[in-house]
């Protein structure tokens, strides 16, 4: 296994250790040369073995079956030059929040903390589409442009990042304050301010 590889591996053990995602969900990726390499459709995170390579175009080049949601990855990685690494999950309070009706499509949680403005900042929520559904990938690719981490309707939140940690790291912060949201439903609760918010950035 190469270094990275064994890093996508690591991080999938990581996150399904601690049910960041359950069963055979979510996937994981990280850029390489001219594409990524990405866990294999119907793989446990928990275990992950040989990786696919994928095209930024979402070409499968070499390796296994890709994740059915390579087209996504590389939606994310040609809107953000900057990304080194794609994580999606199904993580509990995030999909939970992903099914609510009234959010807000152009920013889905309210700025409830500083380290949530810092690491995930504003969270478009995109219409729900069937998993592995192409039809995604233009308005993926749109949203990413002008925000890192998005939160596909009735599925799930998808982060990309600079490298591997700071996307883990920024996808477990929404996943936290998602648990917050919904811990705060019922009660009155004052969000930071937008001046609060740009001192921040
Ligand atoms: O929700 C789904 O089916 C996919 O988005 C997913 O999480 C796992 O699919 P694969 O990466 O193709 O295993
Ligand atoms: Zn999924």
């Amino acid at each position: 296994m190469t270094d990275l590889s064994q890093q996508i591996a690591d991080l999938g053990a990581s996150l399904f250790a601690r049910r960041l995602t359950h069963g055979r969900t979510g996937n994981l990726s990280a850029r390489t040369g001219g594409g990524f390499l990405i866990t294999p459709g119907g793989g446990s995170l928990g275990a992950v073995g040989d990786l696919s390579l994928v095209s930024l175009a979402g070409e499968h080049l070499d390796g296994p079956r890709p994740s059915k949601e390579a087209f996504l990855h590389a939606a994310l990685y040609r809107a953000r030059p900057d990304a080194g690494a794609v994580v999606h999950l199904h993580s509990t309070h995030a999909v939970a929040v992903s099914c609510h009706a009234g959010l807000d499509p152009d920013d889905a949680l309210p700025p409830l903390t500083a380290y949530y403005v810092m690491r995930v900042g504003r969270l478009p929520l995109l219409p729900y589409h069937a998993p592995g559904d192409p039809a995604l990938g233009p308005i993926a690719e749109r949203a990413a442009r002008t925000a890192h981490a998005l939160l596909l309707a009735n599925h799930g939140p998808i982060v990309a990042g600079a490298g591997l940690a700071a996307a883990a790291d920024a996808i477990e912060e929404l996943e936290e304050t998602a648990r917050l949201w919904l811990l705060l439903r019922e009660r009155p609760t004052r969000p930071l301010t937008p001046d609060q918010v740009r001192s921040l950035s």
